[in-house]
């Protein structure tokens, strides 16, 4: 059992007393329901340095990362910086997010957001479109193929941008659907958490180029992502290298220059 079988057990339990709380009908009365979207994909498609920075305060592999830093001071250092995406964590247990945290993030910045969850219920694809998502992700390592090609049409039709994750092969055969924009190769191990770049390069050759192809998890130099983009990857998905420093937007700043 790895830890995304614990995640989407407790997701069950919290999407299913969300739903008593505030059903889909009332999240589609939303002001930012009807927001205007911007789309992720294009901004790295269209991008010399494709960083998507995280905001993160703690992880199960990590633990406490950084619980000092306020959010709206990280997410607007890193668009300062140059990212050309933020992705939010918002879930509460495992990694001490919020979906306040994505209201502030869409308050504070105007490039696109990524809500970072675990999705196994549509009905957390309303909620990504009524607190401010501009993008969602769906992890195949928790969805069936039919889960993967419902979500992924639902989300588009809420003009969300969909990001698909996948560890290995037998998930990358099951992710190529129309609705996906992004697919997003995550180097961390979810048995050890060991990180290991040579996931994306192994995998690149398998995605075809009608999807934006992005490196996820463990990046923490310049040289990486250089090497990456030889395997035709033009977004890094980069959390901890860093919401582990005192300015993570002063951090992630100096790296983005690098990359220029
Ligand atoms: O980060 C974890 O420990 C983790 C554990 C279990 C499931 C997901 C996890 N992380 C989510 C992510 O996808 C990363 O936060 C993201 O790729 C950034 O990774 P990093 O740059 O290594 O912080």
């Amino acid at each position: 059992m790895n830890i995304l079988n614990t995640i989407t057990a407790y997701k069950r339990k919290e999407v299913s007393a969300k739903k008593e709380a505030i059903p889909t009908r009332l999240l589609e009365k939303f002001p930012l329901f009807a927001k205007e979207t911007k789309s992720l994909a294009e901004a790295l498609r269209n991008s010399t340095t494709g960083i998507i920075a995280e905001h993160k305060r703690r992880s199960p592999s990590k633990s406490v990362i950084n619980d000092k830093v306020l959010l709206p001071e990280v997410v607007l250092g890193y668009e300062n910086a140059g990212a050309k995406g933020v992705s939010v964590l918002t879930d509460s247990n495992f990694f001490g997010g919020s979906l306040d945290d994505l209201l502030v993030a869409e308050k504070t910045i105007s490039i696109p957001i990524l809500r970072k969850e675990f999705i196994i219920d549509p009905y957390q694809i309303y909620e990504s479109k009524a607190y401010g998502a501009d993008a969602i992700l769906l992890i195949a390592a928790c969805l069936s193929a039919e889960e993967l090609k419902q979500f992924s049409h639902l989300a588009k039709s809420l003009k969300l941008d969909v990001l698909l994750e996948v560890h290995n092969l037998e998930e990358l055969q099951k992710s190529m659907l129309p609705n996906v924009d992004m697919i997003g190769v995550n180097n961390r191990n979810l048995k050890n958490f060991k990180v290991n770049i040579a996931t994306s390069k192994k995998l690149s050759k398998e995605i075809p180029n009608d999807f934006v192809k992005i490196s996820e998890s463990g990046i923490s130099d310049v040289e990486t992502i250089k090497e990456l983009r030889t395997f035709g990857y033009e977004g890094f998905l980069i959390g901890e290298n860093f919401m582990k420093t005192e300015n993570p937007g002063e951090t992630a700043k100096q790296f983005i220059e690098k990359l220029r």
